[in-house]
């Protein structure tokens, strides 16, 4: 029996490995996606990917997470993190636990980052160590297990 998790992107992350390097990395999306999977593969974790440029998707997917039985989200809004209530509201209502992560350390920039609408609800915050925040085994297991999600 796997256990599902979701890893949602938000805007722009879909331009992993060609926006702005020197901040976000050379990595692509499909790079990270698919070394976090490996990953969770090795801990019985089933993990789903989603990304989007637009806000009410991101809404409609972390409702459908609930029906679906997923255990556990991680979570980079992208500029959402600064913006956006309703992709909170949804997190809340679905009452599953949740990672917030950032590939940059969005304290170290400019003043507009600094605040989320989601770090005070999330179990954990990932912030900084680039894409590595998405995946090597260790942070997988320690997400699931901070999430709390049982071994099965
Ligand atoms: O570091 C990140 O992953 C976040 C990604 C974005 O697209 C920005 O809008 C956020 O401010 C930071």
């Amino acid at each position: 029996m796997t256990r599902p998790i979701l890893l949602i992107n938000g805007p722009n992350l879909n331009l992993l490995g060609t926006r702005e390097p020197q901040i976000y990395g050379s990595e692509t999306l499909a790079d990270v996606v698919g070394l976090a999977k490996q990953n969770a593969e090795k801990l019985n974790v089933k993990l789903y990917d989603f990304q989007s440029n637009h806000e009410g998707a991101i809404v409609d997917r972390i409702q459908q997470a609930r029906d679906e039985g997923v255990k556990g989200i991680i979570i980079n809004p992208g500029a959402y993190t600064h913006t956006s209530v309703a992709i909170r509201d949804a997190l809340l209502g679905v009452n599953i636990p949740f990672i917030e992560l950032h590939v940059s350390n969005v304290h170290a920039r400019e003043p507009f980052r600094h605040h989320s609408y989601f770090s005070d609800k999330a179990v954990a915050i990932i912030v900084g160590f680039g894409v590595k925040g998405y995946g090597t085994h260790s942070f997988i297991s320690s997400l699931v297990a901070l999430m709390g999600i049982p071994e099965y």
